[in-house]
């Protein structure tokens, strides 16, 4: 299990996480949600150790390095120039000391140019490279930010199946998304981040309880300000001494006078 204990982080005078414990079982999807900027990125990074400056434990309880153990996917995946997509899997294999397998197989369902340069891949081509270089290692633990963002709908699906494989065979997953749908189909727990804390944990049980929680009382206050901003009607405006109103889909001269 990897367990992150009394975890806090700052960039300079700025505190991005304070005191976070998260756990992740082997076979279990744990989902990360929260707003923009409220840490999950940066709490992945201390886990990952791309960050290494921060207060807490982070551990495997079988003491393993966890990177030894564990695949990141990053938000936004970096690839060298003038490398092609093969040499970047193989690159990321013999980094570890790993064997190249065959990528026909995988590659069949990701169906990526491996021959051409990663660099010039589309975003969702790029995440799909950065994802296979994960499957064809054996991780006991991956860790993937925003893994559904930028993927087609087909390879969203195909993503949800793996991922519900991978728990099968054992894999503890971590992800964050914006997508509340895909988490609550997927996971087995979630928790939700907001300004660096844990606001709340979910087991499953709870998921029903989640969008009016997260949404709620945040969301009626931005609705009441887009309500200004953006009146369901359209506002009155003189045009010739009249006062008139612009009827939304009405062509270019649809407009009411108002008495
Ligand atoms: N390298 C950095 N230097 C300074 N501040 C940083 C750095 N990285 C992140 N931050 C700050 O830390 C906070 C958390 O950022 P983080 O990327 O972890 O959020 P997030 O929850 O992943 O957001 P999003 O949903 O937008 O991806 C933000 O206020 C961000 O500005």
């Amino acid at each position: 299990m990897l367990i992150i204990e009394g975890l806090g982080k700052r960039f300079g005078a700025h505190t991005v996480l304070h005191h976070i414990d998260l756990e992740l079982r082997p076979g279990s999807l744990h989902g990360l949600v929260g707003a923009n900027g409220a840490g999950k990125t940066t709490l992945l990074h201390c886990l990952y150790g791309l960050h290494t400056d921060y207060a807490g434990t982070v551990r495997e309880t079988g003491g393993r390095p966890i990177r030894e153990c564990t695949g990141l996917l990053p938000y936004e995946p970096y690839f060298y120039p003038r490398i092609t997509g093969r040499e970047y899997v193989q690159f990321c294999l013999q980094a570890r000391g790993r064997p190249v397998p065959d990528l026909r197989g995988w590659n069949e369902l990701l169906e990526l140019p491996l021959d051409q340069y990663a660099e010039q891949y589309s975003a969702g081509m790029q995440k799909k490279l950065a994802l296979l270089a994960l499957l064809v290692q054996d991780f006991r633990y991956l860790i993937l930010d925003e893994p559904f963002n930028g993927l087609d709908l087909s390879a969203n699906l195909l993503l949800m199946e793996m991922l519900r494989r991978l728990r099968r065979q054992g894999t503890g997953l971590l992800l964050t998304s914006h997508l509340l749908g895909s988490l609550t189909e997927l996971c087995d727990e979630i928790t939700v981040l907001a300004d660096g804390r844990v606001l709340r944990h979910y087991p499953a049980t709870d998921f029903a309880r989640l969008p009016t929680d997260l949404l709620g009382h945040l969301h009626e206050q931005k609705l009441s300000r887009l309500e200004l901003l953006l009146p369901p009607r359209p506002p009155a405006r003189v045009v010739n001494g009249r006062k008139m109103r612009v009827i939304p889909n009405a062509g270019g001269a649809g407009a009411e006078e108002l008495r």
